[in-house]
């Protein structure tokens, strides 16, 4: 179940090969596709890959994002900056790019389902997108019948402990594909355990069966580089 790389390059190389192949196939079969992408350290070196993927047209692929922090878009914190400059540059700054703070109208994000690919990361807490362990509305947000798909999450949960915005767990399982990009022993052990039953938000992508999900492991701490 988890597909494991020598390096954080080979990593980055597999999941930017593999999202590259989901957009692909969504271009061809539908005209468009949407990819989900997502904050942390683990995605820079794919966006820096998936950017010059060969033959990919994307003037017709949508980028959005898994969760954000409630900061302007140009703050260090915004995952909105990392993905414009480590994704939506070279051939991928053709790419639509609809963020998710200021909090987009739900029909907008409706409007992008099913998503062609979802990117993730976790933390050493279990935590996926901004779904954290001690928000009193997490298990709402992890109901996969639940009405909402992006909800707000309260300051002080998360590093940095900003206010966040979230896509649910219904509409990260909209999705074609999920990706999760774990490194290091400790994320290993955690994502072990929760395939093993325990508790943690990134069980409810990993112990369903409707959305295919890859999970790829790289021993380096600091993710692919
Ligand atoms: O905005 C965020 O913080 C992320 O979306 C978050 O869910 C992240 O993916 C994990 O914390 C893993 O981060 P790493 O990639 O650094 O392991």
């Amino acid at each position: 179940m988890i597909e494991t790389f020598a390096t954080g390059s080979a990593l980055a190389e597999a999941a930017a090969y593999g999202l590259a192949r989901a957009l692909a196939d969504g271009l061809k079969t539908r005209g468009r596709a949407c990819l989900v992408a997502t904050g942390g350290r683990s995605p820079g070196p794919v966006y820096e890959r998936l950017r010059v993927t060969p033959g990919l047209d994307w003037a017709r692929v949508v980028v959005t994002l898994s969760d954000e922090r409630c900061v302007a878009a140009e703050a260090p914190e915004a995952n909105a900056r990392l993905v414009r400059e480590r994704l939506l540059a070279e051939a991928a700054a053709k790419a639509h790019f609809v963020p998710l703070w200021p909090k987009p109208e739900p029909a907008v994000v409706e409007g992008l389902l099913p998503f062609d690919a979802v990117m993730l990361g976790m933390g050493e807490d279990g935590h996926i997108a901004s779904l954290l362990p001690g928000d009193p509305a997490l298990p709402r947000h992890l109901d996969p019948a639940g009405a909402a798909l992006v909800v707000d999450v309260p300051p002080g949960l998360g590093a940095p402990p900003l206010a966040r915005v979230s896509l649910t767990l219904r509409a990260l399982l909209a999705s074609r594909a999920i990706f999760l990009l774990i490194a290091g022993e400790a994320k290993r052990e955690v994502a072990a355990r929760a395939l093993a039953g325990e508790d943690l938000p990134v069980r409810a992508i990993l112990d369903q069966s409707e959305v295919p999900v890859r999970v790829l492991w790289s021993p380096s701490p600091k993710g692919p580089s």
